[in-house]
């Protein structure tokens, strides 16, 4: 148990969690067994530092007796001493399947329950980073993909990213809790299932122990440089912004990695839904690879356009301006 304290106070304690002292902690709760053992942490922490912690478990609706599933875990955080548990029924729809649905729904809700202000602790683990790590790296993913999920990722933390699965196992046995065990966990049509079940542990085998922990300093590495890239980018869009939009000959002097994030940041600012990174290194054809091209299509009806020296991005024939927060 000890371990998970030490892994939740560390992650509120740490420079990038600061705007969360004193505020309430929400812990997403599925009823397994990591986020049953990060509540129960949750709550001690919560405990020593008078900062009330909240539950919340969401009810996908999807398996036959969800219902009871959520009620299950609701019963086990109020009695390990969340000072409110709310259960919240969601209806996943839209596009990109099921899982994809029913992710989207749980985030929505989850960020809807907070009181204002508060952080929501979910309880990825180190083999849930190492699994993102990997299934990035096999899909030959851009950088962002490889570097695995950010312990803080407003207004989500991640306070176990170091911790293995066992751990949590341990911890819920040491407590006496009986965690849900979600059988799409077992069900080997899912990819995550077959990494976990059959790739990592014969990679543990072949190069025998810690790979878990290796992708994920692999990962923590990663997300260092593209925060130092990030920084970069950012100098470099104050220099190169025009008042029409960019200054196209300036940003082609500095390396495709830096282009392609003020790019991102630029178009994102100017409304633009996100760009994959195989996207947008099309898109910054029109930077490095000019040879008078005029446009290039984006996502949402917006166009990157090139005029001579200049980028703009169009909507409808209309020039769009970055949205003044951001700039
Ligand atoms: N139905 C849910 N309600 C609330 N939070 C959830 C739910 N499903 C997932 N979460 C949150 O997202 C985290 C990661 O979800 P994922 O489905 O990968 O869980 P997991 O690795 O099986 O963990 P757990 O053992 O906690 O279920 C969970 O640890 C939890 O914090």
């Amino acid at each position: 148990m000890s371990e998970i304290r030490v892994a939740v106070r560390r992650l509120l304690d740490s420079e990038q969690a600061a705007p969360y002292r004193g505020k309430p902690l929400v812990v997403a709760c599925s009823g397994g067994p990591d986020s049953l053992a990060l509540a129960a942490a949750a709550v001690y922490v919560g405990r020593h530092r008078h900062v009330p912690v909240h539950a919340v478990v969401v009810d996908h609706g999807l398996q036959e007796g969800s219902e009871a599933v959520a009620a299950r875990a609701a019963d086990q955080l109020s009695g390990l001493g969340c000072s409110g548990v709310e259960t919240v029924r969601v209806t996943p729809g839209g596009g990109g399947g099921p899982e994809a649905a029913a992710r989207r729904a749980r985030y929505e809700a989850l960020r809807r329950c907070r009181p204002e202000g508060a952080p929501v602790l979910l309880g990825h683990t180190r083999d849930d980073q190492a699994e993102t790590v990997l299934l990035g790296l096999g899909r030959g993913s851009g950088p962002r993909s490889v570097a695995g999920m950010r312990p803080v990722d407003p207004p989500w933390l991640r306070p176990l990213l170091e911790v293995s699965r066992r751990t949590t196992e341990a911890v819920c046995a040491e407590l006496g809790l009986s965690p849900w065990r979600d059988p799409h966990n077992a069900d080997s049509r899912f990819t995550r299932v077959r990494l976990r079940t059959e790739v990592l542990p014969l990679m543990e085998d072949v190069l025998q122990g810690g790979v878990a922990s290796a992708l994920s300093r692999t990962a923590a590495q990663l997300r260092e440089d593209a925060d130092a890239l990030d920084t970069l980018a950012e100098e470099l869009r104050a220099r190169v912004r025009t008042p029409e939009g960019l200054d196209a000959p300036a940003l082609a002097e500095n390396p495709p990695p830096l282009r392609r994030r003020v790019l991102r940041d630029w178009l994102r600012a100017c409304g633009v839904p996100e760009l994959s990174d195989a996207h947008l290194r099309e898109a910054d054809a029109l930077v490095g690879d000019w040879r008078g091209q005029g446009g290039h299509a984006l996502p949402g009806g917006f166009e990157l356009i090139r005029v001579r020296g200049t980028l703009l991005v169009e909507c409808g024939g209309r020039r769009i301006e970055e949205r003044a927060s951001d700039g």
